[in-house]
């Protein structure tokens, strides 16, 4: 009798999961009132985002229930803001998988108090020991309201390095080859059947299949993989769209010394490692804007993984691996190069030599 391959139930309820958390995002993008808080580093959290990070939550706690987890939201204005506490209740309690997925996710938290105690599970300090669950619920809110790119984001990161790592991008097209194109919103899919999901677990490759597959069987889906790359110059870069997010300017300047003709295709959240593990993209490039920044590790986890078994590199700009074990942020590094295999030494050496001259 063969047995299952190395974490495969955790694959598979972190597909579950963000599938279902998935659905909650989709409804909060069409209603009219999103709930939208403004948080003390000024960046947007909606409705979706705690509801996402609730549904994961409760779902990782069911399965596994020593992990530790470290979630980008908290709960703390939410136990005096009735108001919207009761909006994103409306939603956890009526968002559920079909068939057999629910079950296997523990089925629906209790209460709307007991929504808010989940939120904060997602408190860990993270570290270079055990298992640690990262989540980013809404990666690219500012996408999800623009309605543009975003991703739920659910990896798994165990002694400091990442294992399991799940994207579930609901406003990209199913199909790896179409062509993905500068993200300014109205990409939203309203119909049935839009979105993709994209996963892979360490030494096992990567694969990616419709976000609204069925949860009952044992759809695998098909195995993705970056485009190969004989021509640097005949790359695109996918980068954000947000100016204070990563370093436009120097990027060009890169992409002008690599003899890169094509504009950067600009796209919110990890979409961007999706795309490019996928061949729909070549190149992310994400390089400081301001000195001290610290990428948050649901920023960077599932995408990391996915790039690297699609066939890709990832470093930070100086080249060095990123490190998970340090908490909740990559504060040993800084920017981030993710490129087919091939090609990354080429690009990091041009990114260090324009680097070099720059003081942030
Ligand atoms: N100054 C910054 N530099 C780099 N990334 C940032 C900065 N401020 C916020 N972010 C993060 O960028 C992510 C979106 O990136 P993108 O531009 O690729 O869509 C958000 O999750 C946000 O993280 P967070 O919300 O955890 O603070
Ligand atoms: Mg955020
Ligand atoms: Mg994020
Ligand atoms: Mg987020």
């Amino acid at each position: 009798m063969s047995s299952a391959p190395p974490y495969a139930k955790e694959l598979r309820i972190a597909q579950l999961a963000v599938q279902r958390a998935a659905i909650l995002t989709k409804s909060v993008f069409n209603t009219t009132s999103k709930g939208t808080l403004s948080k003390s580093d000024h960046s947007p959290v909606t409705v979706g985002d705690f509801g996402a990070q609730a549904l994961i939550i409760s779902a990782l706690k069911y399965n596994f229930a020593q992990d530790e987890i470290v979630a980008e939201e908290e709960a703390e204005e939410l136990r005096t803001n009735t108001d919207l506490r009761g909006k994103i209740w409306g939603y956890v309690k009526d968002t559920k998988l079909d068939g057999e997925g629910e079950k296997e996710l523990g089925g629906a938290i209790e209460s709307a108090e007991s929504m808010l105690d989940i939120i904060d599970l997602g408190a860990s300090q993270g570290g270079s020991k055990g298992r640690i669950w990262a989540i980013d619920p809404i990666d690219g809110t500012k996408g999800f309201l623009r309605g543009g790119q975003y991703a739920v984001c659910l990896a798994l990161i165990v002694d400091g390095k990442v294992k399991v790592g799940v994207l579930g991008c609901p406003n990209l097209p199913v199909d790896d080859s179409a062509r993905i194109e500068n993200s300014m919103g109205k990409d939203q899919q309203d119909s049935e059947g839009k979105g993709v999901l994209i996963s892979a677990v360490e030494g096992q490759g990567a694969t990616g299949r419709a976000l609204s597959a069925s949860t009952g069987g044992k759809d695998d889906g098909r195995s993705i993989s970056m485009k190969p790359l004989e021509d640097i110059t005949k790359a695109s870069f996918c980068e954000s769209v947000e100016a204070a997010h990563s370093n436009q300017s120097l990027q060009a300047e890169i992409a002008k010394k690599l003899g890169i003709v094509a504009e950067s295709v600009r796209m919110d959240s990890q979409a961007k490692y999706a795309s490019i593990a996928r061949g729909a993209g070549d190149i992310y490039l994400r390089l400081q804007v301001k000195r001290g920044y610290e990428e948050k590790i649901w920023d960077h986890a599932a995408g990391v993984v996915i790039v690297r078994e699609a066939g890709g590199l990832v470093t930070d700009s100086e080249g060095k691996e990123l490190d998970f074990g340090r908490g909740r942020t990559l504060r040993g590094n800084s920017g981030i190069v993710a490129a087919p295999k091939g090609v990354h030494g080429r690009i990091l050496d041009v990114v260090k030599e324009v680097s070099a001259g720059v003081k942030l």
